[in-house]
């Protein structure tokens, strides 16, 4: 199994470094010939990953057709925001028997479409050909190593325990599911909520409140998963309460750091900086969930706020208020 990893970020390099600890082989595609260069020679990603040595066995290219070429399964690691520009891009050189993997967690904003959607789409694979890898996996992390677990979703249970096996390392474990739409929900709602913990811990609140977001936060993503589809128990499993809890609770997660800047009053611009520039997928999701959720007739208070606060000039202090301003209801419904 040849697979190529497109995106070289702190992710895409991390789980290309993933694939050649569990054995496949694999190319990563980098978009800048410099990034690409450095990989090879210094065996190192000093703009997303510096100081991580990676495998000499990993190769990187910054030509697509050079890349995707005898690919038998291609990992999605760029930007949700940029999934489908990039596919659209690709596409001379997709061929019908590629297993398309994403790692991205969000909902494009422009068709409120998952990751899953968005591939069938543009490249009209069917679903037994698109996987997603999600879980509690900040970068860094599993970068240099340390033991973590995994999802990887797809419709063909026979294809995900094939991609189960390229994953596997000693550090690394994946589970599969057949639970796609459950996956994916998990991880992008939970960097709207890792936001919002960001946006507590900025203003000085504590872990009642904290405890009180993630708990909140996750009956909103189930409510919303159940209503588009998922099984609730996907949600309760790594790609849903593990990854919420992983994100909300480590200064490691983007959207946790551009959240805690924004609580502690700085502007958007100056908490994109904060993050040095790399993404918080939960600032564009925040929107398209809403969306959804809009579509599905449910209720998510808390990303509400996020958006609010995100988009629509609302304090820190002010979404508090109006979220303990609401009407009074029972905690099961
Ligand atoms: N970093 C993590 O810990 C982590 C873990 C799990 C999942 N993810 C998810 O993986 C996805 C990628 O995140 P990341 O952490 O690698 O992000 P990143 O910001 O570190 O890197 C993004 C990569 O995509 C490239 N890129 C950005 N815009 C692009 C565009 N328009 N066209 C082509 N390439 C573009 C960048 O050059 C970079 O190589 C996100 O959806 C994120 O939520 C990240
Ligand atoms: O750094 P974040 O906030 O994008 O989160 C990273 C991963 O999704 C954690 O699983």
């Amino acid at each position: 199994m040849q697979a190529v990893v497109m995106g070289a970020g702190s992710w895409g390099t991390t789980v290309a470094k993933v694939l050649v600890d569990a054995g496949t082989p694999t190319r990563i595609w980098a978009r800048r010939p410099a990034l690409a260069e450095a990989i090879n020679t210094a065996h190192e990603n000093p703009d997303y990953l510096a100081g991580i040595i990676l495998p000499a066995a990993l190769h990187a290219v910054s030509d697509v057709a050079e890349a995707l070429d005898g690919a038998d399964v291609v990992v999605l690691g760029v930007p949700s925001q940029s999934l489908r520009a990039n596919l659209e891009a690709w596409k001379p050189h997709l061929t019908d028997d590629m297993t398309f993997v994403s790692l991205a967690k969000g909902v494009e904003t422009s068709t409120v479409m998952r990751m899953s959607e968005v591939i069938a789409d543009v490249t009209g694979a069917p679903p037994e050909r698109i996987a997603v890898l999600s879980g509690p996996n900040l970068a860094k992390e599993v970068a240099v190593g340390q033991p973590a677990a995994t999802v990887i979703g797809c419709a063909d249970e026979r294809r995900a325990v094939d991609l189960q096996e390229a994953f596997s390392t000693n550090y690394f474990r994946p589970y599969t599911n057949t639970d796609v739409i459950g996956c994916e929900l998990g991880g992008a709602v939970k960097n709207v909520i890792a936001l919002a913990c960001g946006m507590a811990a900025g203003v000085g609140l504590g872990q009642n409140t904290l405890a009180t977001i993630i708990t909140r936060g996750l009956a909103e993503t189930i409510r919303l998963g159940v209503a588009a589809g998922a099984d609730a128990q996907t949600l309760a499993g790594l790609a849903g309460v593990g990854d919420l809890v992983a994100t909300c609770a480590s200064p490691l997660s983007r959207n946790r750091t551009f959240g805690f800047a924004l609580g502690e009053g700085k502007t958007l611009e100056e908490a994109q900086a904060a993050t040095n520039g790399q993404v918080a997928e939960g600032v564009k999701s925040c929107s398209s969930v809403r969306a959804l959720a809009e579509q599905y007739g449910v209720d998510v208070p808390l990303t509400d706020a996020v958006h609010q606060v995100c988009h629509d000039g609302l304090s820190v202090p002010e979404a508090i208020a109006m979220l303990l301003g609401r009407s009074r209801k029972p905690e099961i419904r």
